[in-house]
């Protein structure tokens, strides 16, 4: 998960898709054992610049303005960390009063990996971070550390490790780099977290392949004395 600033210096789903260059589950690894595809959730206040993030990431390309009032799930294949991987990314739609809560449920449940936005500008959507977060790991049962912040919430370092997200600061409209940067963090993440589920599934599998053995060990040696 990260979390980020911007703006200056940070399915089945129902949604529009739009598969602006290639196409893209944590489950299929393949044979190849690494992490061919992830869904990715962009969240965040109003006007923080989810979209630009998007737009940016997958084209290169700072417009300025996006005429963006639905969400959009966005397809593309990319080369992070001489890797390729195809993601999706759906962005958000958080107009003033929010998105309908089951809307923003359903996005979470959906997604594999998150980027929580807020923009520097707009204290608001700072705000805004740790109430996400809290949605995601009541929803994907990931741990938080709530109870121990204290005085500490307009701190970015401090909201970054008790939210235990890392942080990047971004600027879409002027740094490139630090998006594809912030993306790829992510990804890389995502697919250290497949690595451990795969070891999990394999040493769960070889228990159950062990214990098979036993068996038919056991029942061949009663039938011989039988
Ligand atoms: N200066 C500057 N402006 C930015 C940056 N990122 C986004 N913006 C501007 O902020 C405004 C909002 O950006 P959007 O990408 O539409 O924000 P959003 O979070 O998708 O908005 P909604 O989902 O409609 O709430 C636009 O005018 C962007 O041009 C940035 O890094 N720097």
């Amino acid at each position: 998960m990260e979390f980020g600033g911007a703006k200056t210096a940070a399915s089945p789903r129902p949604t529009k898709t739009r598969n602006l260059s290639a196409a893209p589950d944590m489950t299929d690894a393949g044979q190849t054992r690494r992490l061919k595809r992830a869904k990715v959730v962009v969240l965040g206040g109003d006007n923080c610049g989810k979209t630009a993030l998007c737009v940016r990431f997958i084209t290169k390309r700072f417009i300025g303005e996006y005429d963006h009032k639905k969400e959009m799930t966005y397809r593309c294949r990319k080369v992070l960390d001489k890797e390729a991987i195809d993601l999706e990314i759906l962005d958000t739609v958080n107009k003033d009063s929010g998105p309908p809560a089951n809307t923003l449920e359903s996005a979470i449940k959906w997604g594999d990996g998150f980027l929580i936005m807020y923009s520097v500008t707009d204290r608001s959507s700072f705000q805004s971070v740790s109430s996400l977060k809290r949605l995601i790991d009541s929803i994907k049962q990931t741990p938080g550390e709530f109870e121990e912040l204290k005085d500490a919430t307009h701190m970015v370092p401090s909201l970054s490790g008790w939210c235990r997200c890392h942080f990047c600061e971004v600027s879409v409209a002027e740094d490139r780099a630090s998006v594809d940067a912030a993306v790829t963090r992510l990804v890389q993440q995502l697919r250290l977290e497949f690595h451990k589920q795969l070891l999990v599934l394999e040493k769960r599998s070889r228990v159950l392949h062990m214990k098979e053995v036993l068996r038919s060990k056991l029942t061949r040696s009663k039938t011989m004395q039988w």
